[in-house]
């Protein structure tokens, strides 16, 4: 019998990646670069972020998983991203698509799409982004919202955690790529890893919402939440539910 996400299991994975400190490689959007590095430092993470197309491949040889994200995507880019999938894929290391604004241009979608082909662990988007990419094979498909939906072909996992204010800070769904990451370096599972990651998250997100005026001081106080979480907090506020495929 499978073991489906819970609660404890989350408390359980975040003690791993604290104690752990797994490295993620970020190939991230210029735009959420500090915000993405510190989410994974405040979890337990270690971040690295370059996109330099003479180090990629040593960099993500030395991380635990990869974060792609097509967020600000140019030709250079793109060459990069191929690269250090290559590298992931051959050293058999996790890594996590975000096809940011696909919605926006059939190029990037294309892009995405041949992403898809070459056999992501986990994809992870919004609402519109997830709608057009449609089914991903045989990888973890997320797409988050007031409510996160992931599904695998075996099983489906909805977390009802987070805050509104989530989504009137640019870069959250992009932390969220990067937290998974990191989860998904301590554990196989990537249902697992990702649901303990969005509820980790989600429920952070719940506490920082208490102690912030609105979406500006919220962006601090999630990260300031992320890092103060405690597992008993996490276990008796996490809303996780699943069906078994
Ligand atoms: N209305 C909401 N209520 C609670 N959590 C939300 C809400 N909107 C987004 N989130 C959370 O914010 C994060 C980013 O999700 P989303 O807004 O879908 O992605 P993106 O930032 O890529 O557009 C996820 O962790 C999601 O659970
Ligand atoms: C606004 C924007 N433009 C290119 S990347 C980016 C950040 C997107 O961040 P998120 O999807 O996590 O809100
Ligand atoms: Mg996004």
């Amino acid at each position: 019998m499978r073991n489906l996400p819970s609660p404890q299991m989350a408390a359980r994975l975040l003690a791993c990646v604290r104690e752990r400190r797994p490295r993620v490689h970020c190939l991230m959007n210029t735009v959420v670069q500090k915000f993405t590095a510190d989410g994974i430092t405040v979890v337990g993470g270690i971040p690295s972020m370059t996109s330099s197309r003479e180090e990629i491949a040593d960099f993500v040889a030395k991380a635990d998983a990869l974060t792609v994200n097509l967020g600000t995507l140019d030709a250079e880019h793109r060459a990069v991203i191929l690269r250090a999938v290559e590298v992931a894929n051959a050293g058999g290391k996790p890594w996590i698509l975000d096809p940011v604004h696909c919605d926006y241009s059939p190029s990037r979608l294309a892009f995405a799409r041949d992403l898809i082909a070459l056999g992501p662990t986990i994809v992870r988007g919004n609402r519109a982004e997830m709608e057009l990419i449609g089914e991903t094979g045989a990888c973890l498909r997320i797409q988050t919202g007031p409510v996160d939906h992931l599904a695998d072909g075996r099983a489906t996992v909805r977390i009802a955690n987070g805050h509104r204010w989530m989504a009137a800070v640019t870069g959250t769904g992009c932390l969220s790529g990067g937290v998974i990451a990191a989860f998904m370096a301590v554990e196989k599972d990537p249902l697992n890893a990702a649901a303990g990651a969005l509820a980790v998250t989600g429920v952070a997100a719940e506490c920082a919402a208490r102690n912030a005026a609105g979406p500006g001081t919220f962006g601090v106080a999630l990260l300031d939440a992320l890092s103060a979480l405690g597992e008993a907090e996490l276990v008796s506020h996490a809303r996780i539910e699943h069906d078994q495929g």
